[in-house]
């Protein structure tokens, strides 16, 4: 059996960007940039107001009481007054629009009076310039966003202001998951049929997939039946670039979720980790695909959904894999018990001051799953830890 360190490692290499493709910045929420992001403009592009009320010259202020006359007005995306301002001249101006040649600064409205044609200054100006200029947001020519970011909706805005309609992204990973068991129906249909449970992995399953970057394109809840598991393999890996089997990890008779997979000549990264809990976790590959296969304990399925599931979906999908591993320390807010042979991923919930491990850590819990926000990792023979003790964390 292998540790969870070298896992992480066999995982890694074979978590490598799909490829890139065009992305209309409408659909681009959430996507990795393949390319950096560079201005096909200036923003402003010309020397703008950034206030509504009246250019002037600097001049015309010094002078004492000040009246002035009203040659023209300039709107957002007006043309520039290109005839520079007279001695005694303004403009009315509003926020964005260009300031007309030879004016200084804007003054705003409220510290003004309109006579017809005339503009008084009733209140002395404040010493600000109410002005942007040209390319004081960004040059043309200026890269905005580098490869790698990932889109937030921040970032969507400086890319739609450099004034581009289609980032270059990575392409996110297709999924296929596919839960096994005899006993499982759709949630909804378990209280009326003895024997039988909800189907409740691959809810969290999908919505974890979806939160690293992938696109859940297929669901199938099957019973352990080696053909019919083997035929919907056959689909899932046609369909997808990874395959999540639930279920049917372990020793059992029925346990079918590699076999499924042998005559699709599935080639083994690891099957096994020396992890509590989540040990029969295994990965693969299928041809192009990746096959990684989850223990069907709810707990055991979450824990390593996020601890080998993401990380791979990262690495797929443009980022690198350790991105989705970003250890940080905490100090604990209970006792913790001692960690036997197998590294413990324990589920806990974080607070302003430290991280309290849930009371029930068994690997099929689900009540108190629905609690956690963070694990915490125990190496291996750990002893018994103090409330105050630090922890390693990380956000699940
Ligand atoms: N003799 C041994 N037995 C077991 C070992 C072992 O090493 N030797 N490993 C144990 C560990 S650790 C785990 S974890 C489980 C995982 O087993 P499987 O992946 O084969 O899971 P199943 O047997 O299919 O199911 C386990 C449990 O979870 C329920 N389940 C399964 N899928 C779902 C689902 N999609 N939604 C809700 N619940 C699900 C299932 O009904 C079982 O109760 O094996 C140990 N055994
Ligand atoms: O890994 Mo199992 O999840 O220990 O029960």
């Amino acid at each position: 059996m292998i540790g969870f360190d070298e896992a992480c490692r066999r995982l890694a290499a074979l978590a490598t960007p799909l490829g890139v493709e065009f992305v209309p910045l409408d659909r681009a929420a959430g996507r990795i940039l393949a390319a950096p992001v560079i201005a096909r403009r200036s923003a402003p592009a010309v020397e703008v107001s950034a206030m509504d009320g009246y250019a002037v010259r600097d001049a015309d202020l010094a002078a004492g009481p000040v009246r002035l006359r009203l040659v023209g007005e300039a709107f957002a995306g007006s043309a520039p007054r290109l005839a520079p301002l007279g001695a005694g001249d303004c403009v009315r101006i509003f926020t964005g629009a260009p300031m007309p040649a030879g004016a200084d600064r804007v003054v705003i409205q409220e510290v003004t009076r309109r006579e017809g044609e005339a503009v008084l200054l009733v209140e002395r100006p404040s010493p600000a310039w109410h002005v942007r200029a040209a390319g004081s947001d960004f040059a043309l020519g200026e890269t905005l966003l580098d490869a790698s970011v990932r889109l937030s909706p921040q970032a969507l805005v400086a890319a739609a202001a450099a004034d581009i309609g289609a980032v270059q992204a990575y392409r996110r990973p297709r999924l296929a998951l596919i839960s096994t068991g005899d006993e499982l129906v759709a949630p909804g249909q378990a209280a009326d049929a003895p024997g039988t449970i909800p189907e409740s992995v691959s809810f969290g399953v999908a919505a974890l997939a979806d939160a690293w970057g992938g696109e859940v394109v297929s669901r199938r809840r099957l019973g352990d039946d080696l053909p019919g598991l083997a035929r919907a393999a056959g689909e899932a890996l046609d369909e997808a670039d990874v395959v999540v089997v639930t279920g049917g990890a372990s020793v059992g008779e029925r346990d079918f979720s590699k076999a499924m997979f042998q005559s699709h000549r599935l080639r083994l990264a690891f099957e096994k980790v020396a992890i509590k809990p989540g040990k029969p976790v295994w990965l693969g590959r299928a041809g192009k695909r990746i096959v990684l296969g989850l223990p069907g304990n709810p707990s055991a399925a979450m824990v390593t959904a996020r601890l080998f599931l993401a990380p791979l979906l990262a690495g797929l999908g443009g980022r690198r894999p350790e991105e989705a591993l970003a250890w940080r320390t905490m100090p604990l807010l209970a006792p913790l018990d001692a960690c036997g042979d197998r590294e413990c991923f324990h589920r806990g919930r974080g607070a302003a001051d430290g991280v309290k491990p849930l009371g029930n850590q068994d690997s099929s819990a689900q009540k108190e799953l629905a609690m956690a926000d963070l694990l915490i990792r125990r190496r291996a023979g750990a002893r018994l830890l103090p409330a105050g003790g630090l922890v390693e964390v990380l956000s699940f």
